[in-house]
């Protein structure tokens, strides 16, 4: 496929979400034992060689599956009916305008929110029925991070190690190596309160990754984090992605998107426009051509504001 899939119908996009194309991904996948390929397209005798990881990754599941989602807040509908296939061991981005419902789909699929309508799977496992086996796989980065604020950022991320059940030893070696990944030793020992923004965000997608989750889902990740940690943490995710996890993550920033992300997801009004590999929705365009061109909304720079020349 070479053109970006276009959704039409709220309900209608399933197929088109790069379904199939997940599909085949995860097949060669199995070269990085990160996916298997679903049981349709795999025989027996390949599944016995197939180097699976059962607890995390069940035969022919998305990381991540959403079906007919929709959020209604009073009278807003926020989510209005998204169907979404996350491969194993994708690096998805989720990309809209501001209101565009990236933020509240994300906290559906995460469970902290609960949906109006339609269901959620991460690893096979229903979000809303089974929500302790659900978050076990996932790692969970929102936006607008609330956190325990008056522990120092070694404390927040031990206490969510063992929140996660994990032991001492683990989760000192893992605090550790985590509070070096993000940049963060020099201020281990200081308040998240006294943080910068950026620094809250590092401690707060430490926290979501110690209990080595299969699947993190992260609103933002890179928003107030300077350069030089941008790339450390996007070195880190490509290495997670590499050994089979999965990566999605919400975000402004196309060139970021394009150049991270193998597949991407553009929202408008609460609807999927285009899904599919980040080649797929392209087009030939750049992402961020072709997110102007699908969503539209662009006017003259400045158009209305002449009287801010006036001086
Ligand atoms: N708790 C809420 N109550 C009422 N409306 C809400 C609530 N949360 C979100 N909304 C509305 O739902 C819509 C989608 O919001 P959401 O935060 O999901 O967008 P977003 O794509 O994440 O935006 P941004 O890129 O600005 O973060 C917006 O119109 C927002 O005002």
């Amino acid at each position: 496929m070479t053109q970006p899939h276009h959704f039409q119908e709220p309900h209608d996009n399933l197929p088109l979400t790069g379904r199939d194309e997940a599909r085949s991904r995860s097949y060669t996948n199995h070269d990085k034992q990160a996916s298997p390929a679903p049981v349709e397209q795999e025989s027996a005798a390949a599944h016995e060689q197939a180097p699976v990881q059962p607890e995390t990754v069940p035969v022919g599941e998305a990381a991540l599956e959403i079906s007919g989602l929709v959020k209604v807040f009073d009278d807003k509908v926020a989510v209005n009916g998204i169907n979404l296939f996350v491969p194993y061991g994708s690096f998805f981005g989720l990309v809209g305008r501001n209101g565009a419902g990236k933020t509240t789909t994300l906290s559906m699929a995460t469970g902290m929110l609960r949906p109006t309508e339609g269901t959620v799977r991460i690893a096979g496992v229903d979000v809303w029925s089974q929500p302790l086996d659900a978050k076990r796989k996932v790692g969970v980065l929102p936006d607008g991070v609330f956190l325990f604020d008056r522990l120092t950022g070694e404390q927040l991320i031990t206490y969510a190690g063992r929140l996660h059940g994990l032991d001492e030893k683990t989760v000192a070696s893992r605090t550790a190596d985590l509070l070096r990944a993000m940049d963060l030793q020099d201020a281990a020992g200081r308040i998240v309160a006294d943080y910068s923004a950026g620094m809250t965000k590092k401690v707060a997608l430490a926290a979501a990754m110690i209990h080595a989750p299969s699947l993190l889902v992260l609103d933002e990740p890179f928003e107030a984090v300077d350069p030089v940690s941008a790339s450390n943490i996007q070195d880190i995710l490509k290495a997670f992605v590499a050994r089979g996890g999965t990566v999605i993550l919400s975000s402004h920033v196309m060139d970021l998107v394009q150049r991270l992300c193998d597949h991407v997801a553009i929202m408008n009004d609460g609807r999927l426009l285009a899904a599919g590999t980040t080649g797929e929705v392209r087009g030939g365009l750049s992402l961020e051509e072709r997110f102007i061109s699908l969503v539209g909304g662009r006017h003259e720079g400045g158009e209305g504001l002449s009287w801010l020349q006036s001086l």
